[in-house]
């Protein structure tokens, strides 16, 4: 870094003791230390205002710093005691629920001033619509196991068979979930150790990570909040398949969970890189079946293993009428008109949208076959007329289809994470729609493509939060654009 670059404050990996006291957008409670000069600020993400942390600097520029925690020192006074175990994926579970609402709202808007240059964000606001669940509302949860633990009291490494979530910001080390983490099902989490149990007895090793070797990897479960089932899919490795009894542990589980098991599913990876997908791998039905059903807006889904769905249901569908709201809000430029829902998964929104519109056709795009696969089965299970979708990349699809310009009034978009490609957004630009409804689970990169589709004339009329992730830094957005020239 050069001289220029510098501030006085920080150094790089310096370990100092913060005060947190206030909160920024994407969870990072923010440090400042004062003086004649001035503030500078650090971010130290996962903490919360009021809370004296230990922390390492892992970033230091010149107008600010960031740093990873170490410890929490003092508790915030804001924090309320919560019958859950601790664990990463829930960093703010111990901060009242309408306190976290706040936070989020106010850092979203503020980076929508920002970033997406709307100064009037706060007037253009309509909802912030909150989870119906505020604890296990989730269907989904990937258990890794680890041969290396966490020593609370050496607060140091060890070797020890565990089941539960890696470490925060250690991807090597596992750390056991004992009990209810009171995002997920309780029952099955209140059991995740008789299934340790259960597998450490079978003498089988668990993964080490920097050895890159073991037999269990993930126990991957998935829940229909409709049918109250648990589908199940234990990872392992291949070389000592033969030592372990898949359907005596079938067994085992049934005995635990009675009729609420839906299925046992075998997946084998011998991938060894650090970062491999749970589900990634062969798959192998074991016993019962291998997909659930999920029902959204009355509408049902078939989920199978591997397909995306929506991980908090019920808040999905809550989602799901503030988007479709906002589409019907006019009827003209849906009614007898062709609708484009890109980035449409298992084409859940395009499909509402049929239901409930007249002579709407609907044309749903998305990157990955199987979702498509899933979304015409849907359709059809739905009895759902006018919907067709296409397994393709948006912007491959939009130059292969030029025929769309100027002939759509609406279009859905809901792309992942990573927001989408400047190409791609510029394409969709390009099909010169009235209106927009552009749902995001990233507002930092839909507030970037905001400054873009306003150089383009579409200005926002209206968004809403929607809250669909408790006790995390995560945040949905729907936001109604609209052409003005
Ligand atoms: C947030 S999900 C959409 C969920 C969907 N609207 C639903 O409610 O089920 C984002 C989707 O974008 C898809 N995707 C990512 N990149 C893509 C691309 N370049 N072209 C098309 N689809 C893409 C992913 O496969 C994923 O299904």
């Amino acid at each position: 870094m050069s001289r220029r670059e510098r501030n006085q404050f920080v150094k790089k990996n310096q370990v100092l003791e913060l005060k947190i006291e206030d909160y920024a957008f994407g969870g990072k409670g923010i440090a400042r230390i004062h003086s004649e000069e001035g503030s500078f600020v650090i971010f130290v993400p996962n903490t919360l205002p009021g809370q004296l942390v230990k922390a390492q600097i892992s970033k230091s520029s010149k107008k600010y710093a960031e740093a990873k925690l170490i410890d929490v020192l003092e508790a915030s006074q804001d924090e309320i005691q919560v019958p859950y175990q601790d664990i990463p994926g829930a960093p703010y579970i111990q901060l009242p629920i309408e306190l976290q609402h706040k936070y989020k709202k106010e850092s979203t808007l503020s980076l929508f001033k920002k970033i997406g240059k709307v100064e009037n964000i706060d007037a253009l606001f309509d909802e912030f619509v909150t989870s119906p669940n505020v604890f296990h509302y989730r269907n989904k949860m990937e258990y890794g196991f680890s041969a290396i633990g966490y020593d609370r009291i050496t607060k140091r490494d060890k070797d020890e068979f565990t089941l539960g979530f890696k470490r925060r910001g250690v991807w090597w080390m596992g750390d056991d979930l004992n009990k209810d983490s009171g995002l997920f099902d309780k029952q099955m989490e209140d059991h995740l150790k008789n299934i340790k149990q259960y597998c450490i007895e079978t003498g089988l090793d668990p993964w080490h990570g920097p050895k890159r070797e073991g037999f269990f990897r993930y126990f991957v479960v998935r829940k229909s909040f409709k049918t109250d089932e648990l589908l199940c899919n234990l990872v392992t490795t291949s070389p000592e398949l033969e030592k372990f009894d898949l359907n005596k542990f079938a067994d085992f589980l049934k005995d635990i969970f009675g009729k609420r098991l839906a299925g046992l599913l075998h997946t084998i990876n011998d991938e060894t890189g650090d970062r491999t997908i749970a589900t990634s791998g062969s798959l192998n039905l074991v016993y019962g079946k291998d997909k659930i059903v999920e029902q959204l807006l009355g509408l049902d889904f078939e989920i199978s293993m591997k397909s995306f769905f929506q991980t908090n249901p019920k808040c999905a569908e809550k989602l799901y009428n503030k988007v479709v709201e906002y589409v019907l809000e006019d009827k003209t430029k849906v009614d007898n008109t062709v609708v484009m829902d890109l980035f449409c998964g298992t084409g859940t929104i395009g499909q509402i949208v049929a239901s409930k519109s007249k002579n709407a056709q609907i044309i749903g795009v998305d990157i990955v076959a199987s979702a498509i696969e899933d979304a015409e089965k849907n359709a059809k299970r739905n009895n759902i007329t006018g919907v067709q979708f296409f397994a393709a990349d948006v912007g491959k699809f939009l130059t292969s289809h030029p025929e769309y310009e100027n002939k759509i009034k609406t279009i859905i978009l809901d792309p992942a994470r990573a927001g989408i490609a400047p190409k791609t957004l510029q394409k969709i630009i390009n099909l010169n729609a009235d209106r927009m409804v552009y749902v995001s689970c990233n507002p930092a990169t839909q507030a970037r493509d905001t400054e873009l589709l306003g150089a383009a004339g579409y200005v926002i009329k209206k968004m809403s939060l929607v809250d669909q992730f408790p006790h995390t830094a995560h945040i949905e957005t729907v936001v109604l654009f609209e052409k003005v020239s």
